[in-house]
């Protein structure tokens, strides 16, 4: 069946659900859990709070047969050049490959290569951390300095932070920002006699990153001598001709290749502080975990498999409901960054208008990709999710297990007000139930009939809940790849090119033109009238 006839199908389907809340979906159907979830090892995806039945989910199968996941799925697993307007090979899944099979790219196995950036990457993590590597004097380095944005920023400092119990190498520093600030506030706290500094740029173009290379390089300069630069610089780059330019030793360069984009590239040596920070045994569970969730998608049926089940469930949401957002909502702390992570992910995967062909898409595509960690959220934003006239289906994280066996009473509270959370969306709260308990409470009549429609939840808001048991280097990695594949997922049925990100290019062309007459070098006259007056306001 073609995808639009299958839309329709799906549109028509949809209205069982506008006309019966999930309340009632519960109420008939005692197996509606077993029904509607789905699991892989010790993870499990509760997807039985969302607006879906079974019916519904085999149109959403078969939708996802038409668009050609499969197909799509293999040709990027075994090296096609899928990133069609790039021209380029899509294989972060080759970094993390366990297996012995050779992957391909224009008939060369790129393994071997794979394995030797893996095995250096490995020695300069362990000489870093045991102090082998030290500074000109022999002191060990206490600090490392990530200088990076984007793919080559959120991914290492997400999980750095995510895996912070496995964390026993020097301390890590993350600069993005070309803001000054944020290099400022970081060196501010450093002795550069023991910091070392990673510079990483998949281009190393970006201005930000060079800017705040430079202003590093400065300060090592500055403070220890030119002669100390090269005991505190590494780089990360595909642009190996690039980092010679800048004056990194050629044995502290790190390489990796084009068919890896940024937002992919956390396993890649671009997960080298984050190695430096766990060791490379915990790095390669990571490894591992993408691993587990690459084989799990590319060998469970569509009907079982969970970044398709994730990215079907995706594609239902966005466009035969409507709904134009999800929120991220780990219940864990360590994975507060996971949401602007998965804002790079998603948004600069899939926020895109036009077909492989050029072609208007004619669906909507990436949602707005947005959260914080609970409990923090309940107690900020949480009201309008609840109450507000928006519906933005959630995404709820949680481990069965902390890392605090002490802290266990906290744990059993952080589990409680998740489940708590996606009960009241899905259940809510009607008006006659908001007045029986006014009345209960005591209350009179006249005050109930005024209180009470504040009190009424609409309910019938979908959530999807991810359980694992608890957030170790392997789930971590499993965990960023069921994303990685449902934004894949997603994209495929769009039909879109989930692996380029043209939509970044106008500001960055636009920024180098208007950095002179920000200097006050160059007339700004050409520009807009707006442009022209905050230009004179900010010139002051
Ligand atoms: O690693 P690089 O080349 O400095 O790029 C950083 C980021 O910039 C982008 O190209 C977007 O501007 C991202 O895709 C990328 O992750």
């Amino acid at each position: 069946m073609a995808t639009s006839d299958i839309v329709k199908k799906l549109t028509a389907h949809a209205s069982s659900f506008k006309e019966r809340p999930l309340r009632a979906h519960f109420a008939e159907d005692g197996k509606r859990f077993s029904k509607l979830s789905a699991r892989h090892g010790d993870m499990m995806i509760d997807f039985s709070k969302c607006q879906i039945d079974e019916t519904g989910l085999n149109l959403l199968v078969e939708l996802a047969q038409g668009a050609g996941v499969t197909t799509r799925r293999d040709a990027m697993f075994s090296g096609e050049k899928i990133n069609e307007t790039e021209n380029r090979a899509v294989l972060h899944t080759a970094l993390r490959n366990q297996s012995e099979e050779p992957v391909l790219v224009d008939g060369k196995d790129i393994m071997p290569d794979i394995r030797a950036v893996l095995d250096a990457m490995s020695d300069f993590a362990d000489g870093i951390r045991s102090g082998d590597i030290a500074n000109a004097e022999g002191h060990p380095f206490t600090d490392v300095v990530n200088i990076g944005i984007g793919g080559s920023d959120l991914g290492p400092a997400m999980t750095t932070l995510a895996l912070a119990p496995y964390h026993d190498g020097p301390a890590l520093h993350y600069v993005s920002n070309v803001d000054g600030a944020h290099i400022a506030d970081t060196l501010a706290e450093l002795d550069p006699a023991t910091t070392l500094i990673i510079v990483a740029s998949k281009t190393f173009t970006t201005i930000e990153t060079m800017t705040n290379a430079q202003t590093a390089r400065r300060w090592i300069a500055e403070t220890l001598g030119e002669e100390a630069v090269i005991h505190h610089f590494a780089a990360i780059s595909t642009a190996l001709d690039k980092v010679a330019t800048f004056g990194i030793d050629e044995n502290r360069v790190f390489g990796f290749w084009d068919w890896v984009g940024g937002r992919y590239s956390i396993w890649s040596a671009i997960g080298l502080p984050l190695m430096i920070a766990v060791g490379a045994d915990a790095f390669n569970e990571f490894l591992a975990g993408a691993y587990d969730m690459d084989r799990h998608f590319a060998e469970a049926p569509l009907n079982e498999n969970l970044p398709v089940l994730m990215g079907l469930i995706g594609v239902w949401n966005r466009d035969i409901l409507g709904y134009s957002a999800r929120a991220i909502l780990p219940y864990d702390q360590r994975l507060s960054r996971l949401p602007a992570y998965l804002q790079q992910l998603d948004m600069e995967s899939n926020g895109k208008q036009v077909k492989l062909s050029g072609e208007p898409v004619g669906m909507d595509t990436g949602p707005l990709v947005w959260g914080e960690p609970g409990t923090n959220g309940q107690h900020a934003f949480y009201q309008l999710l609840h109450q507000g006239t928006t519906v933005i289906p959630c995404e709820f994280i949680i481990a069965a297990k902390g890392h605090e066996e002490d802290l266990g009473h906290h744990h059993e509270m952080l589990v409680a007000n998740c489940l708590a959370q996606s009960e009241a969306l899905m259940l809510g709260r009607t008006l006659d139930e908001a007045k029986a308990l006014l009345s209960a409470s005591g209350m009179a009549s006249a005050d109930i009939e005024r209180l009470a429609p504040h009190k009424v939840f609409p309910g019938d808001r979908p959530s999807i809940t991810i359980v694992h048991d608890q957030l170790t280097p392997f789930a971590l990695g499993r965990l960023i790849a069921l994303y990685e594949h449902r934004v894949f997922v997603e994209g495929v049925i769009w039909g879109i090119n989930s692996f380029d990100q043209w939509g970044v290019e106008l500001g960055k062309e636009l920024a180098t033109a208007l950095l002179p007459m920000v200097k006050g070098e160059a007339d700004p006259s050409n520009k807009d009238s707006s442009t022209q007056g905050l230009l004179a306001a900010l010139s002051a």
